[in-house]
């Protein structure tokens, strides 16, 4: 990387190269070498900036956790983020590393020039379905991959499987992003789990046991929203004079019919698909292996 040589070509082994080139010349991620560019937007758990690193020239997307935590706590953190380092697949976004600055943890994530899915069907209205099944079977792989591979399963809430953590880049590449690989970062956000909509399972609000069940549920409800263009819950019936709120929203999810595609401009696979995700009972509802299967 002498300065002035030529941006490496924006491909998905971005990541790869990267990191052979990282570790031949001993290159750290440091606050320094990085120019923001752009807002990319804040969740939940941290603002997300486009950022160039200047020494390799590379575009990154910079995910900020800001974190009251124990020197001991942070170091858990960092040592845990380095199972990122092995997570290699077409469907999760690539990890560049991680270091602190401060109160702040800084994420290195592959810039995805599309965006996230939220952005993206509120920008268009709707998903098509052909594009809805790239989505279901990316995720559903993604998933596979990390609990298959790592053992990884989403432990603590809030559920990984939204639209806002579904990335979308300019060659068509669908992959999941924030999934819960750091034990000691999700209890250390817990409590900072803010929002008006819920893709929990019905039986992760009630405190059941984890079941890797529940994020075909969040993946089901998300689906349905994107084809809608809207949080498919409470049903269109009735126009409502105030939003539910969400402890509404929650006992509905526990207690009412599980959200439903009707709308007959989707075939019927794709509403027999949503309909087994949407099975409440979590026993009954199908693995990812199954909706993989169902899916082709
Ligand atoms: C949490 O990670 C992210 O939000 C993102 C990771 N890569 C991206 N690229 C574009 C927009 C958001 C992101």
């Amino acid at each position: 990387y002498k300065e002035g040589a030529p941006p490496i070509e924006s491909t998905t082994n971005n990541v790869e190269e990267f990191l052979r080139l990282s570790a031949e010349k001993g290159i750290d991620l440091k606050e320094t070498d990085f120019q923001r560019l752009l807002d990319l937007g804040s969740g939940s758990s941290g603002v997300v900036t486009k950022v160039l690193h200047r020494p390799t020239k590379l575009v990154m997307a910079r995910k900020i956790i800001h974190l009251e935590m124990k020197p001991t706590v942070r170091m858990q953190i960092l040592q845990e983020l380095r199972i990122l380092h092995k997570c290699k697949s077409p469907y999760i976004v690539g990890f560049y590393g991680a270091f602190l600055t401060g109160n702040e943890i800084n994420i290195c994530l592959e810039y995805m020039d599309a965006g996230s899915l939220d952005y993206i069907y509120k920008a268009s209205g709707r998903i098509p379905e052909p594009v809805l099944g790239k989505i279901g079977f990316a995720v559903l792989e993604g998933l596979l991959y990390l609990r298959e591979a790592h053992k990884i399963i989403h432990r603590v809430e809030p559920p990984y499987v939204k639209p806002s953590n579904i990335l979308m880049n300019m060659n068509g590449d669908i992959k999941i992003c924030d999934f819960g690989v750091s034990g000691e970062l999700i209890n250390s956000m817990a409590n900072s789990f803010v929002g008006t909509r819920s893709y929990m399972a019905p039986e992760r609000l009630e405190g059941d046991n984890y079941s890797v069940q529940s994020d075909v549920w969040s993946l089901g409800i998300s689906l349905i929203e994107m084809a809608l263009g809207r949080f498919p819950i409470p049903p269109e019936e009735g126009k409502r004079s105030t939003p539910m709120a969400i402890f509404e929203l929650l006992g509905y999810i526990v207690n009412g019919p599980p959200p439903k595609l009707s709308d007959p401009s989707f075939s019927v696979e794709f509403r027999d698909f949503i309909d087994n995700c949407m099975i409440k009972n979590p026993q009954l509802r199908p693995g990812l292996k199954k909706l993989l299967l169902v899916g082709h």
